[in-house]
């Protein structure tokens, strides 16, 4: 197991639908400290999603490639395409001067892999207000056929039954509330001693304490 790292690693996971991404947003808006964690897939691109901004794009022959060269934190299968977090990626942000931390939007066992590797990274888990929300968020959002839809809801409350792994649960009924949960976690999860270790020292030196 790694040592304390100051450095936040900031896991959301949810059952497909729920709000990650959608909080993801606020999240690095209302934190700009915070990188968000582009993720490599096999997934197409929705009509939205920009290459290297949303996601890698990748074939599956490419990604089986990084498998074999150990490029990956974490990875995994989820609804049909496989979903991984490079090294390269958490490198790249730890040498940002301006970087405090990541955020990562993964399934539970890209979470696992993650809190395998590095025991202080914090894992919340989304939830829905209700089966029936989730699934018209998934159809709302129009991204996907109707196949794609069924399958991402049929595989939601085995996701759900995960949610005992994680240290925080947020419900994401009204999106400013749900919000403010997940911001009142990173406030409290950048003011732990182990990640503020320089501050009663710079006080100190300032002649201020
Ligand atoms: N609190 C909310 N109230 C109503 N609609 C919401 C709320 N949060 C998110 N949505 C909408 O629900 C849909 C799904 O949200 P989003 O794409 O953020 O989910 P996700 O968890 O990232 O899904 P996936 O795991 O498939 O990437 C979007 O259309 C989004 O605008
Ligand atoms: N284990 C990982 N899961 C990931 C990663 N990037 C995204 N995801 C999860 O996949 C599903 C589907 O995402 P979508 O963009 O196709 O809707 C969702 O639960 C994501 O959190 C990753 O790098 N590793």
């Amino acid at each position: 197991m790694l040592a304390a790292d100051p450095f936040l690693l900031l896991i959301l996971s949810s059952p497909s639908g729920a709000g990650k991404t959608t909080l993801t947003r606020k999240l690095q808006e209302r934190f700009p400290a915070l990188r968000f964690s582009v993720s490599h897939t096999t997934r197409k691109p929705r009509a939205n999603e920009i290459n290297g901004r949303d996601y890698h794009f990748v074939t599956r022959e490419e990604f089986e490639l990084l498998v074999e060269r150990d490029a990956f934190v974490e990875w995994a299968e989820v609804h049909g395409n496989c979903y991984g977090t490079s090294r390269a990626e958490i490198d790249r942000a730890r040498a940002e001067p301006d970087c405090s931390g990541m955020i990562f939007d993964i399934d539970y066992q890209g979470a696992r892999q993650i809190r395998a590797k590095q025991h202080d990274a914090v894992a919340v888990f989304i939830l829905p207000p209700s089966m029936l929300e989730l699934e018209r968020r998934l159809r709302g959002r129009a991204s996907e056929s109707e196949e794609v839809v069924q399958r991402r809801f049929k595989a939601a409350m085995i996701e759900i039954e995960h949610y005992g792994f994680f240290d925080y649960l947020v419900v994401n009924d009204d999106l400013d509330t749900a919000f403010r949960h997940l911001e009142g976690v990173v406030l409290a999860e950048r003011s732990r001693r182990f990640r503020r270790a320089d501050l009663a020292e710079r006080l100190l030196r300032a002649g201020k304490l």
